[in-house]
């Protein structure tokens, strides 16, 4: 069977068997040059021009999607068992005989400023070093010491927000920042885009998939866990637009936190307001808020 000849492309490919075959004879892997002076030779083409093989991947509809042209190193052979065995014919993959483009033509066909390409890409490699990242998973070069000082960098700049993919870390000031806006509960648009998303995210979610909707709030003695919560409570009885200022039953919770804490809270090594004692399970119309502390024996659950 000869193979086709197209465009000055020759296919070669496992319709092409008894071609295969004999290749196969002459070596295990045979290298692409070998294959195509094997090829030149049976179709006795012009042996003055220089030929390459080229690997075609096609879609199931016949047309050829992607073209390359195989290094030196390649084995055709090894390339064939890559391919995927989901069609027998494997029309989609074939390696075609083609007339080699030698470089130097497009070369200096191809005129563009190297400033220009410099500089375009610049953008994207080398990121400004002062740089601060709301999410860390945009860090260029994720590691612990990139991901410290980028936490420090927002710290110091007053951001105490940070996110890390759909978690949110937050970084205890011990002093008040302006960020959260009492007449709307926090849902100012400053607050949007750090602390209050997850909030949002949790509470709309909960709307639109009719499920619960889980927020772990995580961290040690004095890392701001409980006004975590308070702020996360504000936000959420805000979004449920049922909390008023002034009456109803989220409001009473909320304003009565302060005063249950004084009972049963203690001064620690790390927490001048330690919740060590006290442990409640809260419940408001739309969510319940459980409380999980980590302590030295392990996972406690307080459910009373
Ligand atoms: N977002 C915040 N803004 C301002 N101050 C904060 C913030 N978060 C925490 N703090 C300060 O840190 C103190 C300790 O925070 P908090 O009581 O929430 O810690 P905790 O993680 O609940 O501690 P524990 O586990 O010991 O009960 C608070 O009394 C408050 O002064």
């Amino acid at each position: 069977m000869m193979p086709s000849t197209e465009n000055n492309r020759c296919t070669w490919g496992p319709c092409r068997l008894s071609t295969r075959r004999s290749l196969w004879r002459r070596a295990s892997r045979p290298p692409p040059e070998e294959i195509v002076s094997c090829i030149v030779e049976r179709l006795s083409l012009n042996e003055n021009t220089s030929y390459e093989l080229a690997e075609v991947i096609g879609d199931d509809f016949g047309q050829e999607c992607k073209e390359r042209s195989l290094s030196a190193s390649e084995s055709p052979v090894q390339l064939m068992m890559l391919w995927p065995k989901t069609r027998p014919d494997h029309t989609s993959y074939r390696f075609y005989l083609r007339e080699k483009v030698n470089d130097y033509v497009w070369r200096d066909q191809f005129v563009m400023d190297p400033q220009l390409i410099k500089d375009y890409f610049h953008r994207f490699l080398y990121q400004p070093k002062d740089r601060e990242y709301p999410d860390l998973c945009q860090l260029p070069d994720l590691n612990e010491q990139t991901l410290l000082e980028n936490l420090r960098a927002r710290f110091v700049a007053g951001h105490i927000y940070t996110y890390v993919g759909s978690i949110l870390i937050a970084l205890n000031p011990f002093k008040f920042y302006p960020i959260y806006n009492p007449k709307t509960d926090g849902l100012g648009p400053t607050c949007r885009r750090t602390s209050s998303l997850w909030p949002t995210t949790a509470y709309h979610c909960m709307l639109k998939d009719r499920k619960n909707q889980c927020i772990v709030i995580s961290g040690e003695s004095g890392s701001g866990k409980t006004e975590s919560t308070n702020f996360l409570l504000h936000h959420l009885t805000a979004l449920s637009q049922k909390g008023s200022h002034g009456s109803g039953v989220e409001q009473t919770i909320l304003s009565a936190g302060p005063v249950l804490e004084a009972f049963g809270n203690a001064k620690t090594a790390h927490n001048n307001n330690s919740r060590d004692f006290y442990q409640k399970r809260t419940h408001l119309p739309h969510f319940t808020l459980f409380e999980f502390e980590l302590k030295h024996s392990g996972l406690l659950i307080y459910d009373g």
